[in-house]
């Protein structure tokens, strides 16, 4: 069987703070493909959006990739000089942000920011690049996007800056996606679209897509395999449709317990009870053991590995057996 397109093996990336070691993401492991979306999923904090920036050599001090590997086509990404990194960013491995003005220059027209972006890994003549823009902006939902591309980012509605700044992510037909909470802030409506666009571009392109989000239905509907994270740990990952409809970790079930559709009619949502732990002074066991209907005294202690089974995987030493009703 050839290489996955993108490998991940217990990735490991901490802060090194005065107040002491953050363990952002801690043994997070995966591979994709060609075409497949995963969702990474989490409530805030968890260490989803330093999972996607350690993946494209992002993270600036005080924080670093300690351990771990990353290989993309084949190729160790951890440890390769920033100049190396970059000539891979936005070309063969790209990010959007949750908030587009991480990627757009407010000062600058959507035709230079292009140009500009195009001109870092490619030289082509003014045409080209025209065409190509043109292109990419289309495929994003940009109606009448040739004489758009002489608009600031500012004469854009929201849903429209973050489908421009897509179009960046995607001028140069990478191989990876990482999306974080690219619709988050965006209105129902417009997020719809973007997902359902998200999904013919995937399709068309076989482009592969990490789609971070707290939100498991957006999940659901785009991504074919998914991972849970719980405090810098993977604490879950499988195919989307079992893990949602028959989980093994009980922090997975707690999430799906407290979506709107599972609450009884008239009642609140069911939450999670306790909080968090801090990442600073994580306990020796699982990090979730103190908020666990299974929690024992093991919990607290020995911290589980990763069980394999078939194509899932989870870190429980109680794991649920039964399917969600
Ligand atoms: N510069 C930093 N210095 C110290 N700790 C940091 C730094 N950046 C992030 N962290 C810590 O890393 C942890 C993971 O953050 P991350 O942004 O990945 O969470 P997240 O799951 O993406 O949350 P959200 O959904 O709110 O974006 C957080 O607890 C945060 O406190």
């Amino acid at each position: 069987m050839s290489a996955p397109l993108l490998e991940v093996r217990d990735l490991v990336t901490h802060f090194f703070t005065r107040a002491g070691v953050v363990k952002a993401v801690d043994g997070i492991s995966f591979t994709l493909n060609p075409g497949e979306v995963m969702g990474l999923v989490g409530e805030s904090g968890s260490g989803k959006s330093i999972t996607g920036f350690s993946l494209l050599g992002l993270v600036d001090a005080p924080g670093r990739i300690v351990a771990g590997s990353v290989k993309l086509n084949g190729q160790e990404l951890v440890g390769l000089p920033q100049a190396e990194l970059r000539r891979i960013r936005g070309k063969t491995m790209s990010m959007v942000f949750q908030d587009p003005a991480m990627t757009l220059n407010p000062v600058l027209t959507v035709r230079r920011q292009m140009r500009l972006a195009l001109a870092a890994h490619e030289r082509m003549s003014d045409a080209a690049a025209t065409a190509r823009c043109v292109d990419v902006l289309s495929r994003v939902g940009i109606p009448d996007a040739a004489r758009r591309l002489d608009s600031y980012p500012h004469e854009f509605s929201g849903g429209m800056r973050q489908r421009v700044a897509l179009a960046i992510a995607l001028l140069h037909r990478p191989a990876v996606i990482v999306a974080d909470e690219p619709t988050t802030a965006l209105d129902v409506s417009i997020q719809a679209q973007i997902l359902a666009e998200m999904k013919d571009l995937v399709r068309d392109s076989g482009t592969a897509l990490i789609w971070i989000s707290h939100d498991l239905a957006t999940v659901s509907s785009l991504a074919g395999k998914m991972a849970v994270m719980y405090a810098g740990r993977m604490v879950e990952t499988g195919p989307t449709g079992t893990v949602l409809s028959a989980p093994r970790h009980h922090y997975t079930r707690g999430l799906l317990d407290s979506l709107p559709s599972q609450a009884e009619p008239g009642q609140d949502l069911r939450q999670i009870p306790g909080s968090t732990p801090s990442l600073l002074g994580l306990p020796p066991g699982c990090p979730f053991a103190s908020r666990c209907p299974a929690g024992t005294a093991t919990c607290a202690q020995v911290s589980p590995e990763i069980t394999w089974e078939g194509g899932r995987g989870f870190r429980c030493h109680h794991p649920l057996v039964e399917a969600l009703a």
